[in-house]
């Protein structure tokens, strides 16, 4: 029984805007993913880690992360265009022996070490794949475009200015059965190979690439469970983020 983690680091963080690579931006002195990497590797269940990177800063990556003395093996691959092209190209790199597979974002940096560990003992416990996921605090809508006629029907001579601006709720889910899934989420490996080879078409283009793994799993027409998530594993994207981070280690560690 071995456990490989993917830590997916290979984004630029466009949105964060910060010089470096955002999984190299510090938090507290240390960079994001080694925040996640120690995380991952002090869950007692995490034999190894693989760690997709931009290709222009492996090295820094390597650095980093060899400094921070993980106590388990960590790798780093080049990532690929998209975050699945960037899992794909880690995961063709797990050896053969490994049978359970996180797959994690730098991103989620403070997602604490008893979630990997709950994901894992899912997994092995049967359950083939697995997302930590959060109940949605918001009212949720679903929206399509308003149409040409739909103001215009009711107020006379509006529809341009009020069209430009809005969107029609086509739909309102029960909030009670929504859940905002987190990294890492937790797979057995033949599955999650599986996956990733059916979805691989979609991996070179942003914009038809899958937002994360277990969703390719579901496209197989594969059952994917939801465990409690936390609300450490917040993902970083923009810099009211990482000062909201910033907020939760001093507070929390
Ligand atoms: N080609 C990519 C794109 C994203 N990721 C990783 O996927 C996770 C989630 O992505 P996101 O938070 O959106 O990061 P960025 O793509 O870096 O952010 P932005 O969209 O702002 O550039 C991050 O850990 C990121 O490093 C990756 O490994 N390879
Ligand atoms: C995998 C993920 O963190 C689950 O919420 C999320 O889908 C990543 O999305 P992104 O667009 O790559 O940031």
């Amino acid at each position: 029984m071995t456990t490989a983690a993917i830590l997916t680091a290979a984004g630029s963080g466009t949105r964060l805007g910060h010089v470096l690579p955002k999984a190299l931006v510090p938090l507290a002195g240390e960079p994001l993913v080694v925040h996640a990497a120690r995380r991952l590797a002090s869950c007692g269940v995490v034999d190894l880690v693989v760690v997709p990177a931009p290709g222009d800063h492996l090295a820094a990556f390597e650095s980093v992360l060899s400094a921070a003395d993980l106590g388990v093996p960590v790798t780093v691959v080049t990532g690929g265009m998209s975050r699945q092209a960037s899992v794909a190209a880690a995961l063709a790199t797990v050896p053969p022996d490994v049978d359970v597979v996180l797959v994690h974002d730098a991103a989620r940096s403070l997602a604490p070490s008893s979630l990997a560990e709950r994901v894992v003992q899912a997994v092995r416990a049967g359950r083939r794949a697995v997302v930590p996921g959060v109940p949605v605090p918001d009212t949720v809508v679903e929206v399509g475009p308003e149409g040409p006629t739909a103001v215009e029907d009711r107020v006379p001579g509006t529809v341009a200015t009020a069209g430009a601006t809005a969107e029609l709720v086509t739909g309102n889910p029960d909030r009670s059965v929504l859940r905002s899934v987190q990294t890492p989420q937790g797979f057995d490996r033949a599955l999650l190979d599986r996956a990733h080879a059916a979805g691989a078409h979609r991996a070179g283009d942003e914009s038809l690439a899958a937002t994360d793994d277990a969703s390719l799993v579901a496209a197989l027409g594969e059952p994917v469970h939801v465990v409690p998530g936390d609300a450490a594993a917040v993902k970083i994207t923009t810099p009211r983020d990482l000062a909201l981070a910033r907020l939760l280690l001093e507070e929390h560690g």
